[in-house]
C-alpha cells in the first residue's frame, strides 16, 4: 500500500493559449485553452493515478482564476489551499512546432497575483499540514522575487517540518532574465534541501561549475555523484536523455541515480507526437509514481519513461492517465483496444 497522505505543489497554474493546428500563433483567429504549470502538472498527473494531491497556488479571484480551479478539483487535485484574490492570472502562449520549426513559449505572466503575492502571505502550517511530501520547481524562483523568496521558505518549512522536498530544475532562461536575478544561488539553496532531483548532468554541470568529461550514461553518472557528494540530503536524480530528431518525432531514454545504483533505459522511439508540452512533467509524474510504490531505480526510471511517452499523445500540459493506461502501455499492442 503507498502512503496516502497528499503530496504538496506548491507553483503558478496559469493558462495556456495556442493555436488549435500547427500553425503560428497570430496566423489564427482562434486559440485553444489549457490549464498549464510544471507543479500543477505534476499533482494531476499523480492525482490521475490515485495518489492524493494538494495544489498550494494563488490565482485570480475572477472567471479564468475560478475555471483553474473548477479544472484543476475535477481531476482529482485538492485545491483548498489555492487562494482566488483580485488580480491578473498568468498566462503562456504556445506556438507549436512543426517539422523543423521548435516550438515558441511566449509568457504573459508578469505581475500575476502569484507573482506578486509577498513571501509572508503564504500559510506553510496549513499548505504542508499532514503532507508526505513538497513538490517544488525551478519554475517558481524564476518568476520574480516574492515566488524566489516564497520556494525558499516552502522548502524550509518543509524541512523544519521533516517533510521531504522533490525538485524538478526546470530552467526556464526567459524568466530569469527578465529580473535581476542570481538562479545559481537560489537554486543551489533550493537543492540543498532536495532529497530527490528531476535535472540532468547539464544542469548538474551549470549548478556546480563542473564539467563531466565523460559520455553518455557514464557522464550522467558522474553527475549524479558529483550531485550527492554536494548536496546530502539528495537520494535520487532522475533525468532524460531526448533526441530530437524533428517536432513529431523523439528518441527518449531515462535515467534514474540513487547513491548506491544508476539504470538507464532503453532509448524510446516517440513517434507521431500530438503535444510536447508537459512531457517532463509526466516524467516527474511517474518516478514519484514509481518512487510511491516502493519501486527501485529501474522501476521507477521505466514509470517515469512510460508516463512520459503517454504524454506525448494528449494535448494539453498534464497527463490525465490512470493506473490502467500505464499497464496498457507497458503490457504493449499498440492496435485498437476493443
Ligand atoms: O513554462 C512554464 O512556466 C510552465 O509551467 C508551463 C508548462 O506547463 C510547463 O513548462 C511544462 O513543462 P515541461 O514538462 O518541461 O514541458
Amino acid at each position: 500500500m503507498s502512503d496516502s497522505r497528499p503530496i504538496a505543489f506548491f507553483g503558478e497554474v496559469m493558462l495556456r493559449l495556442s493555436p488549435p493546428g500547427r500553425e503560428l500563433l497570430l496566423q489564427t483567429n482562434a486559440l485553444q485553452i489549457h490549464v498549464g504549470g510544471a507543479e500543477a502538472n505534476v499533482a494531476t498527473g499523480l492525482a490521475c493515478l490515485g495518489h492524493a494531491a494538494r495544489m498550494v497556488s494563488a490565482v485570480a479571484d475572477n472567471q479564468l482564476g475560478h475555471a483553474v480551479i473548477r479544472e484543476l478539483r475535477g481531476r482529482g487535485v485538492d485545491t483548498s489551499t489555492i487562494a482566488a484574490e483580485p488580480g491578473r492570472l498568468g498566462l503562456y502562449f504556445l506556438q507549436p512546432g512543426a517539422g523543423l520549426r521548435a516550438s515558441e513559449v511566449v509568457y504573459d505572466r508578469a505581475h500575476s497575483v502569484f507573482a506578486d503575492r509577498p513571501a509572508a502571505a503564504w500559510d506553510w502550517d496549513k499548505a504542508l499540514d499532514g503532507c508526505q511530501r513538497l513538490h517544488l520547481s525551478g519554475i517558481t524562483p524564476a518568476i520574480g522575487p516574492n515566488s524566489a523568496d516564497a520556494a525558499i521558505a516552502a522548502a524550509e518549512a518543509a524541512g523544519a517540518r521533516g517533510i521531504p522536498v522533490s525538485f524538478d530544475g526546470n530552467y526556464r532562461a526567459r524568466l530569469w532574465e527578465a529580473w535581476d536575478s542570481d538562479p545559481r544561488t537560489v537554486l543551489t539553496q533550493l537543492i540543498g534541501h532536495a532529497d530527490v532531483l528531476f535535472g540532468n548532468h547539464r544542469d548538474i554541470s551549470l549548478l556546480l561549475g563542473t564539467h563531466f568529461s565523460g559520455d553518455g550514461a557514464d557522464r550522467r553518472r558522474e553527475a549524479a555523484e558529483a550531485a550527492f557528494a554536494a548536496f546530502p540530503k539528495l537520494q535520487l536524480i532522475a533525468s532524460t536523455a531526448r533526441h530530437v530528431d524533428d517536432a513529431d518525432s523523439h528518441r527518449i531514454a531515462a535515467r534514474v541515480d540513487t547513491r548506491a545504483e544508476g539504470y538507464q533505459t532503453p532509448e524510446l522511439l516517440v513517434a507521431g507526437i500530438v503535444d510536447r508540452l508537459g512531457a517532463g512533467d509526466a516524467f516527474a509524474t511517474g518516478v514519484l509514481h514509481g518512487l510511491l510504490e516502493g519501486g527501485d531505480a529501474q522501476a521507477t526510471a521505466q514509470a517515469g519513461l512510460a508516463m512520459t511517452a503517454l504524454k506525448h499523445s494528449l494535448p494539453g500540459d498534464a497527463s490525465l492517465f490512470t493506473r490502467a493506461d500505464l499497464a496498457a502501455f507497458t503490457e504493449g499492442g499498440m492496435d485498437v483496444r476493443r
